[in-house]
């Protein structure tokens, strides 16, 4: 049984003068440990999906169901990361920001709580800056203060929107790194979204191409790793999957 079931997904934005639909007939399903990329063009629909699997937008049309039960709203199972800086509280510590959602869920005592954050503080590598406040942090520092408060839900499944793509290219490539180092220590789920073909081949082990507005399935590719594992594999991949894409853009105008 797949733990995440996303079966043929109609995604639609009801505004006071259009109907906008923004993903149509999606299926797809990732398996625990799976680090599954949703990749697309610009307006494909890749946040929406994930908002829906987050529970925070009901499908029009088909069905999505975590550990085989419907999704109907958002959940601790499903923990979401986004791409701004901003998604911190400003007036909590980073000790506080990831204590916060596991003080709310009332399932852990302040002592365990500050004990868990503090794990996965030092997971993403910040406990020297365990006591300062956002404001003080660089972009890359408050993503990765963003991903522990995240994990530290341990959450059967972690969302994550974009997150790295407001920053600088040599820190985008140190938080992937360190991501997957993250994943490589605990083997979390992950549905990562992204636009970027580079980074999807990097993050992800299976990678589902959507086509642009309204997104439909182009194409999956299983098996990242072992296709872009050795020499030019990877350059040939995203090549590949440009392809793919492009032909998708073609065959949609
Ligand atoms: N709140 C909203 N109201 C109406 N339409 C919306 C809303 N949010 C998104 N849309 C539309 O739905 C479609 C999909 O948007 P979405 O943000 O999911 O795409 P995306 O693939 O994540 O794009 P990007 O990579 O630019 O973030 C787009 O056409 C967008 O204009």
């Amino acid at each position: 049984m797949a733990l995440l079931d996303v079966n043929g997904v109609t995604l639609r934005y009801k505004t006071s003068s259009a109907v906008v639909t923004a993903t149509e007939r999606v299926s797809f399903t990732v398996d625990k440990s799976d680090r599954f990329v949703l990749l697309g063009p610009s307006g494909c629909g890749k946040s929406t999906l994930l908002k829906a699997v987050g529970g925070y937008m009901s499908p029009s049309e088909g069905r999505m169901t975590i550990n085989d039960r419907e999704i109907h709203g958002p959940g601790a199972d499903r923990m979401m990361i986004f791409q701004e800086f901003d998604q911190l509280l400003p007036w909590k510590s980073v000790l506080a920001n990831v204590m916060f959602p596991l003080l709310t869920a009332r399932k852990l005592s302040r002592k365990d709580a500050e004990a868990k954050a503090r794990a996965y503080i030092e997971k993403v590598g910040l406990t020297r800056v365990v006591d300062a406040y956002p404001h003080t942090l660089s972009g890359g520092m408050k993503q990765r203060v963003a991903i522990a408060r995240g994990m530290a839900m341990e959450p059967d499944i972690l969302l994550m929107d974009e997150p790295f793509a407001a920053l600088d290219a040599l820190t985008r490539r140190t938080c992937q790194d360190e991501l997957l180092q993250l994943w490589s220590e605990t083997k979390f789920t992950v549905l990562f979204v992204t636009h970027s073909i580079a980074e999807a081949i990097r993050i992800g082990n299976r990678i589902l191409l959507l086509s642009p507005h309204p997104g439909r399935v182009k194409a999956e590719v299983i098996d990242v790793d072992k296709v872009s594992s050795g020499d030019g594999s990877a350059g040939r991949l995203e090549k590949e999957i440009h392809d793919l894409l492009f032909a998708a853009e073609a065959t949609a105008h």
